[in-house]
């Protein structure tokens, strides 16, 4: 058996009470999600956020990222639209995230396509116990700096999504093709694990429960819309809607 292999049936699924458990987390306590994040996912993000009971600040200036950081439950990082004053900010995300042991999700938007996000990346992977969501190919891309990366989580987006870590591995199998033909999908979706890692502090189950509550938010807003337009506003009215009687019945237990 390949290791590959093995990673896949090790690979769990959560249970629909285990997600619900986490949601219900995320509702009461609010947490406030710091995204340094690009220009087109911007609005998409913090929407989406809001409809999953989750607060979005979406600070960019160098100056006041790090004190908007510091009373925040997590903090994304989307290299998107990453310019020369948004790479000044993200040393200083990391510099809170260390001091203030706040849980950081890293999107490595595009890092197969240009030098300046490969550096950054770099730079980002540096922090220990990072989580890093991106689609396949991005995180092929970083392949190698992943295995070197201390305490990563890797999630890995798609059809099926994988989350793996040093302790865990959970596969996703929801969600929908439209989800592909939006932009700024993926990215609120690394919004939506920050939030959910705000309030679990076992990253990969973080990850797996927002993941899961977005694929089956998918799935709904698939059967209701009528393209790619109408996609979005029923994604977002889906995941405000997601709630432990959906989850039962859309993951079949
Ligand atoms: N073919 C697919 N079928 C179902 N869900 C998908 C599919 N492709 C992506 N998704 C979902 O869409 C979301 C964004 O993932 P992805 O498309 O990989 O990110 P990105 O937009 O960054 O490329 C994830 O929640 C993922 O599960
Ligand atoms: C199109 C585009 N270009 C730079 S950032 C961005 C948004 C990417 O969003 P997603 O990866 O969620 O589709
Ligand atoms: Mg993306």
């Amino acid at each position: 058996m390949t290791s590959d292999t093995t990673e896949i049936a090790l690979a769990r699924t959560l249970q629909p009470q285990e997600v619900a458990s986490v949601l219900t987390r995320v509702a009461e306590i609010r947490p406030r999600v710091q995204c340094l994040t690009n220009t087109v996912a911007q609005n998409l993000t913090a929407n989406m956020l809001l409809a999953f009971g989750a607060i979005p600040s979406m600070a960019i200036h160098v100056d006041e990222v790090a004190a908007m950081a510091e009373g925040a439950g997590a903090i994304l990082i989307n290299i998107g639209t990453i310019n020369a004053e948004s790479e000044l900010a993200i040393p200083k995300l990391l510099e809170v995230a260390r001091d203030h042991g706040k849980p950081v999700v890293f999107d490595p938007v595009f890092v197969e396509l240009s030098p300046l996000r490969r550096h950054i990346a770099g730079q980002v992977l540096r922090l220990p116990d990072i989580l890093v969501r991106g689609n396949t190919t991005e995180m092929a891309a970083l392949s190698v700096d992943l295995e070197a990366a201390k305490g990563v989580t890797r999630v890995t987006t798609g059809k099926v999504d994988r989350i793996e870590n040093e302790s865990a591995s959970f596969s996703v199998a929801h969600g929908h093709p439209l989800m592909t033909r939006v932009t700024g999908i993926g990215c609120a979706a690394g919004a939506l694990i920050a939030a959910c890692c705000a309030v679990e502090a076992n990253k990969a189950v973080a990850a797996a429960a927002a993941l899961t509550a977005y694929g089956i938010a998918g799935e709904i807003a698939a059967e209701r819309c009528r393209g790619p337009g109408s996609f979005e506003v029923e994604l977002i009215d889906a995941v405000a809607a997601m709630d432990a009687a959906t989850l039962a019945a859309r993951m079949g237990t």
